[in-house]
């Protein structure tokens, strides 16, 4: 057999931030490829929207209405879902940004940024590694961002978040190699998401966009969620520690 499969069925997925832009899109794909979701966001609405989609697809979805920075609460309300059985990927997705000159960057903005990019997506990571490790066999998926690996204007804070990302996610991989558990990262470059939907109203900033982007277009969701999928199926158990950068060809532009 060379074709491994790609098949998410009857796998548990947790995706934080999943009931917009990248996060639901990895969601309802995971949905799509067979995987039961648990949703995470600060919205109820939003969740119950997405969990309807999810349960469309004839899956089983959950959800938890909790800002990603009450780790410990999102912990126990996914420990009384799971029970005894296991959860097979966890997507660390939510996060934010404030976008300041450095010279500008305030405690307040650098807390905030810190809090939900970093210490969050670790201490979830934590917790997944913890129960995955019980089964022998897990994929942790954290989203980073092209700002983690080259300098844009989108702030500092936030790409260092993102670059520390990058950095856990091998860290986590060489340490639970042993458990069985597979730690990738996704680094995307611009998609039209509510957190991009100002900077990308900015023609200019699109044509700069465009013009470092040998692919010459703005990300589709499907597009990133697709490399979710593949990074939470079977067809990528021999890859650990690893950012894929889903970014038109960005970040290999050296013009
Ligand atoms: N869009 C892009 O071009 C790029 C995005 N990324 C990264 O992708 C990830 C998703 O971004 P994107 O889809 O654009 O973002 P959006 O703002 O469009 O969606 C964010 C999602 O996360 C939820 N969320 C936000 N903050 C929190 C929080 N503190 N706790 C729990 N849930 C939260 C939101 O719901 P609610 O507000 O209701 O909680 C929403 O579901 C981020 O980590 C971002 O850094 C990286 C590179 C490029
Ligand atoms: C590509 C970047 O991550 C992009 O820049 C921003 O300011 C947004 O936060 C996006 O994440």
């Amino acid at each position: 057999m060379y074709l491994p499969s790609f098949n998410l069925e009857g796998k548990l997925a947790v995706v934080t931030g999943s009931t917009k832009g990248i996060g639901r899109a990895i969601a309802l794909a995971y949905a799509e490829a067979g995987a039961n979701v648990i949703l995470i966001s600060r919205t109820e609405t939003e969740l119950l929207r997405v969990k309807s989609e999810i349960e469309a697809y004839g899956r089983k979805a959950y959800t938890i209405c909790s800002d990603v920075k009450d780790y410990s609460y999102i912990i126990e309300q996914v420990d009384f879902i799971i029970g005894q059985t296991p959860i097979d990927i966890w997507v660390n997705n939510a996060g934010m940004n404030i976008r300041s000159e450095a010279l500008d960057v305030t405690e307040d903005e650098w807390d905030r940024i810190v809090d939900i990019n970093m210490k969050s997506s670790f201490f979830l990571a934590q917790a997944a590694a913890k129960r995955m490790k019980n089964y022998k066999q897990g994929k942790i998926i954290n989203i980073s961002s092209v700002g983690g690996h080259v300098a844009l204007p989108t702030g500092v804070v936030y790409a260092m978040t993102k670059s520390a990302l990058i950095q856990m996610t091998k860290n986590l991989a060489m340490e639970c190699g042993k458990y069985g558990i597979n730690v990738n990262a996704i680094g995307p470059w611009y998609f039209p998401t509510s957190l991009t939907e100002k900077l990308l109203e900015d023609k200019q900033y699109v044509s700069d966009i465009l013009s470092r982007t040998p692919l010459n277009r703005l990300g589709k969701l499907e597009e990133l969620a697709g490399t979710a999928v593949f990074l939470g199926s079977e067809a990528s158990n021999y890859i650990t520690g690893q950012t894929i950068f889903v970014d038109g060809g960005m970040t290999i532009y050296g013009f």
